[in-house]
């Protein structure tokens, strides 16, 4: 069966076809901003906080929206950093989202995106991003590995997204330092945060940072993660939703 994440990567391949095909190289030199810093040091749960416009399992979410307002907003009430979807067949994002994002605020930025290949990261710390996210269940180890040291090259924080025990072990066997569990299954968009719960009930003593990713909406359901064991959580729909965004962000940040 075809899923979501199979589409996805499939329109990606060609998208980074075209990125090579154009030969354009991207130099920078600039020092990331450091997220794993940021977390060992909070006495708060850390908050990603998402710009998303659109999403394959909801559709249109808020089109609308100033990326630059949503994150200034976001990092005035808290945030410790803010993820640019930046993938535009599916999320309606762009990487010029990215780039006037990072312009505007001093906190982390993550390029959360779909990468496969060694010029997206190429892209994204060109264009400002301090964190590359790689997800499992799209990479195979050898390529985990080659993205996650050409990451590091750059001085870039890598999330690495699992859902699974068989993912996790794997995140742990690289010796990931910060941990995505992404709540929803991106084959079939079902969503629980009971998959936080039961990976860090197995996983929670290993040495890396948690980070509990999509379907939060509550403080009861930031206080639920960070009893499972979680020191971060990545929020995106609920935030593009809210009536009052910087009342939302502050009611997710709690203390641990
Ligand atoms: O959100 C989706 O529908 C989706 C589908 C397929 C692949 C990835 C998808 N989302 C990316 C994310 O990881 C979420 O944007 C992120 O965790 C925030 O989730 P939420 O708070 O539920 O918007």
């Amino acid at each position: 069966m075809t899923t979501i994440l199979d589409k996805i990567m499939e329109k990606k391949r060609e998208e980074v076809s075209l990125l090579k095909q154009a030969g354009l190289s991207y130099t920078a030199d600039r020092t990331p901003v450091s997220f794993y810093d940021r977390v060992i040091a909070s006495k708060t749960m850390a908050l990603i906080a998402e710009v998303k416009r659109a999403s394959p399992s909801k559709g249109d979410i808020n089109i609308g929206v100033n990326p630059v307002e949503q994150a200034s907003t976001y990092a005035e009430n808290g945030a410790d950093a803010v993820s640019v979807l930046t993938d535009t067949p599916f999320f309606k994002g762009t990487m010029d989202d990215l780039k006037s994002v990072k312009e505007n605020i001093s906190i982390p930025v993550l390029n959360k995106d779909f990468i496969m290949d060694e010029v997206q990261i190429d892209r994204a710390y060109a264009s400002g991003g301090d964190i590359i996210l790689l997800i499992a269940a799209a990479l195979n180890d050898e390529e985990m590995h080659r993205l996650y040291r050409h990451s590091k090259e750059y001085g870039l924080d890598v999330l690495v997204e699992v859902h699974d025990e068989a993912e996790m072990e794997r995140a742990l066997k690289m010796e990931a330092n910060i941990i995505g569990i992404n709540n929803r299954d991106l084959r079939t968009f079902e969503t629980s945060l009971t998959t936080t719960e039961r990976l860090l009930r197995s996983y929670g003593k290993e040495n890396a940072i948690f980070v509990s990713e999509s379907g939060i909406k509550t403080q009861e359901d930031a206080i639920r993660l960070k009893e499972a064991g979680a020191k971060a959580l990545l929020v995106g729909e609920t935030l593009m939703r809210a009536g009052n965004v910087a009342e939302a962000v502050r009611s997710l940040k709690v203390d641990l």
